[in-house]
C-alpha cells in the first residue's frame, strides 16, 4: 500500500469520530490540534473526553446513515462489525483504527509549531516507531519553532521580492532568538545587500 501525504484544511473539513475510548480520544487529539471541526458519537465516553469544554460530544449508538454527511470519518468503536458499516457508508475519507487495510486514509503522527507541521507514518507497519520518532523530532524542532515560524511569515510579508534576505533568515541562530533580536539582525543586514 502507499499513501500521498496531503494537509486539509480544516475549515473545509467536518470530522466524524465514532467511539469514545482510548484510541478514539487519541485521534480526537491529533483532530483538535489541527483545529478541525469535529464531532464525536459513542455510546459511553471515557474519563479524558469528561474534561472537554465546547465540544460536539454525542452519547449515542451511531445512526445508519450519518457517516455519509462528513468529509473525515474515524471509525473508532471497539466492534469490528459497527467500524465496517461506518466505513461502507462514508462518501469521502475513512479511516480504520482497527485496520488500516480496511479504510481508504490513516491519522499519520503529527508535530505542530504554528505554521510549521511535520507529519509522517508507517502506514500501520510499526505505530510504536511512529512513536520514537515523535520524541526525536520533539526535541530537534522544538517550541522556538512556532514563534520563529511567525517571524519569517512576517519577514516574507514585508520583503517577499528580496530572495536574498528570506535565505538570510534561514538559519539555525536565528531560532532561540527573541523577536526583537531577529528584526535588529535583519535591520543591519539590509544596507549590506547593496
Ligand atoms: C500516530 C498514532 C496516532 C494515535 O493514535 O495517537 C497512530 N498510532 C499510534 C500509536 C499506537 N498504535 C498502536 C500502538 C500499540 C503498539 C502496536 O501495536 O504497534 C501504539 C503505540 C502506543 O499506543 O503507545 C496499535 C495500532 N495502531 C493501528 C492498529 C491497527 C492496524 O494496524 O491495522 C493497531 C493495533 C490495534 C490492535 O491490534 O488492537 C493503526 C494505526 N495507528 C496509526 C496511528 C495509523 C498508522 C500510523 C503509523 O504507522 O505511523 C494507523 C494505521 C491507522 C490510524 O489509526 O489512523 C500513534 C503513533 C505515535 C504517536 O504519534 O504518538
Ligand atoms: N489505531 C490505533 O492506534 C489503535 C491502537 C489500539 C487499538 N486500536 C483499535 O481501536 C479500537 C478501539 O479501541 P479502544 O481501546 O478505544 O476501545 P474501547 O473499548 O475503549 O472503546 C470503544 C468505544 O466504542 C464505543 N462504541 C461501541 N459500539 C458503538 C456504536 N455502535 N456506536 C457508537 N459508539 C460505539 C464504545 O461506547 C466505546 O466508547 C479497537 O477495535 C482496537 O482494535 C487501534
Amino acid at each position: 500500500m502507499s499513501y500521498l501525504p496531503i494537509f486539509i484544511k480544516n475549515k473545509d473539513c467536518h470530522v466524524l469520530i465514532v467511539g469514545g475510548g482510548r484510541i478514539a480520544w487519541n485521534k480526537y487529539k491529533l483532530c483538535k490540534e489541527a483545529k478541525m471541526n469535529i464531532t464525536v458519537v459513542a455510546e459511553q465516553f471515557c474519563e479524558a473526553f469528561q474534561h472537554e469544554e465546547n465540544a460536539d460530544f454525542l452519547e449515542r449508538p451511531y445512526i445508519d446513515g450519518e457517516a455519509s454527511k462528513y468529509e473525515l470519518v474515524i471509525a473508532a468503536t471497539n466492534n469490528t462489525q459497527v467500524n465496517t458499516v461506518i466505513s461502507q457508508q462514508a462518501k469521502q475519507f475513512v479511516c480504520r483504527t482497527d485496520a488500516v487495510e480496511k479504510g481508504n486514509c490513516l491519522l499519520p503522527s503529527a508535530i505542530h509549531r504554528g505554521d510549521f507541521v511535520i507529519s509522517w507514518t508507517t502506514g500501520g507497519a510499526s505505530p510504536f516507531l511512529s512513536k520514537t520518532i515523535k520524541q526525536k523530532l520533539e526535541t530537534t524542532f522544538d517550541e522556538d519553532y512556532e514563534g520563529y515560524l511567525t517571524f519569517l511569515k512576517a519577514v516574507r510579508a514585508e520583503h517577499k521580492d528580496n530572495k536574498a534576505l528570506l535565505r538570510y533568515v534561514v538559519a539555525e541562530r536565528f531560532i532561540s532568538m527573541t523577536d526583537e533580536e531577529r528584526w535588529l539582525e535583519i535591520k543591519k543586514f539590509i544596507p549590506t545587500l547593496n
